[in-house]
């Protein structure tokens, strides 16, 4: 580790700007953060789970932690500590800082009790050497409007298709709807990956609270009711206003949109796809699966701008993950997971009813029917990486014939998880 750099969590609130500031540069946005952004960010931080190493009087590495709640296959939520603010100056890398801070932030979070902890990577190959493995994944479309193939005679709010019907809300309306639909959507069954959204999150996504720096557009916003005028779901997407020759040759970017059904879902699509003017959709960041393009008479017509890893997941408390998940069928498997850091290490039995029924995970003396490291039980947790996929990789080994079959059995899920937000 670097010597004479002091890692420690900060132990008040004046620390703050220096520490906000080495988060600016450590990202590359601006050598100095204005009391007004420090104002905003400072709201809901808190000083005992920020850490900083110190040069002397500067800030040269921060690291973040926020407690959260991830949904997991199933619906039930767990608790899970969220990393964020990473950063080390240019000045001090590759000399073990973060290496430092993430194993203060990982102990702390065993001590907590927290299921796994979570980040979203800047970098690919950051974060496995520290158990975090890819455990969900996004992709980004461009749909051609014109090529869809929609019917672009959508005839607006009183025609979503299902007795439904889509409205225009201001901020502070969406903002009021939105949070009670979020809370039905992100635990439903399908939804493994999803995570809460504070009260900060709703006022700065709707312009309530704004970060000074950093250019915020007013995005529109619209809610769909279903037959029963109950609010389920809502969008908010901004426009380009670019033109062409006296063409309207516009992009919408669709900030945020998610439904508690799928009716709902289906009706705000269509709704954006079929706007005056609109050229181009970019989704952002959606899961792999979403339902988007085969909501198109033609799906090639949503091109695929971006396939990456999205969310890292490191697993802390083994049984308590693996007991409070669903599976979608009955069986038994030993598990021996490898962790250097020795938080999810040792070898567990995991016991499922099936749909429906309950699992029962514990540690065991029985002979493993597979092993792997910790960061790639993260992987497979949410269902999105595949037992025979890591077999082939030589990532994952079988000690008992049939046993990586019964792994991706027992742990593939009828859905990709998706985590909507960055944090
Ligand atoms: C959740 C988030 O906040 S993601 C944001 C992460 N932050 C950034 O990407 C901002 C720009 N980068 C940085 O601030 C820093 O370079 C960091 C935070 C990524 C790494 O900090 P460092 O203090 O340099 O890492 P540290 O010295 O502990 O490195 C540990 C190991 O990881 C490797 N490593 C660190 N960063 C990277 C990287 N970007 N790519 C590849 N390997 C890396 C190091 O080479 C080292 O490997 P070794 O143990 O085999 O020698």
């Amino acid at each position: 580790m670097a010597t004479g750099v002091e890692i420690r969590t900060l132990t008040s609130p004046d620390e703050l700007p220096e520490w906000l500031r080495a988060v600016s540069t450590g990202f590359l946005l601006s050598p100095t953060v204005s009391p007004q952004e420090v104002a905003v960010r400072r709201e809901g931080l808190d000083p005992g789970r920020t850490q900083g190493a110190y040069d002397g009087g500067r800030c040269v590495g921060t690291f973040r932690t926020t407690p959260q709640e991830m949904t997991v296959p199933g619906g039930a939520v767990l608790p899970a500590c969220a990393v964020t603010n990473v950063t080390v100056s240019p000045t001090h890398r590759r000399r073990g800082l973060l290496t430092a801070m993430m194993a203060g932030a990982l102990a702390a979070a065993k001590e907590r009790g927290d299921a796994f902890a979570t980040l979203i990577a800047a970098e690919y190959p950051i974060y496995g050497r520290y158990g975090f493995g890819p455990a969900a994944w996004t992709t980004e479309w461009e749909v051609h409007t014109a090529r869809a193939g929609l019917d672009r005679r959508y005839a607006g709010p009183a025609d979503a298709g299902d007795g439904g019907r889509v409205d225009l809300v201001d901020a502070d309306g969406f903002r009021a709807l939105m949070p009670a639909v979020h809370e039905r959507f992100r635990t439903g069954p399908d939804r493994q990956g999803a995570i809460d959204r504070t009260e900060k999150w709703w006022r700065l996504a709707t312009g309530d609270l704004r970060h000074p720096d950093d250019g915020f557009t007013l995005p529109f916003h619209a809610v769909y009711r279903d037959a029963d005028g109950r609010p389920q779901g809502g969008v908010a997407y901004t426009s380009d206003n670019v033109w062409q020759g006296k063409q309207p040759e516009q992009t919408a970017t669709v900030r945020d949109l998610f439904a508690a059904t799928a009716a709902g879902e289906a009706a705000l699509w269509r709704f954006v796809l079929a706007m005056d003017w609109i050229q181009r959709v970019r989704t952002g960041p959606r899961a792999p699966d979403d339902v988007l393009p085969l909501l198109l008479p033609d799906p090639r017509a949503a091109r695929t701008v971006t396939h990456a890893d999205w969310l890292w997941l490191r697993p802390l408390d083994v049984p308590r993950m693996l007991a409070t998940r669903a599976y979608p069928s009955a069986g038994t498997l030993v598990l021996d997971v490898r962790d250097k850091d020795g938080y999810a290490a040792g070898r567990y039995r995991l016991e499922t009813d099936g749909p429906g029924g309950a699992a029962r995970c514990g540690p065991t003396r029985e002979e493993p029917d597979l092993s792997l490291e910790a960061a790639d039980l993260g992987a497979l947790y949410l269902g999105d990486e595949s037992a025979v996929r890591l077999a082939a990789l030589g990532r994952l080994a079988a000690h008992r014939e049939g046993a990586v079959r019964r792994a991706d059995v027992l742990f593939r899920t009828a859905r990709r998880p998706w985590c909507p937000d960055v944090f």
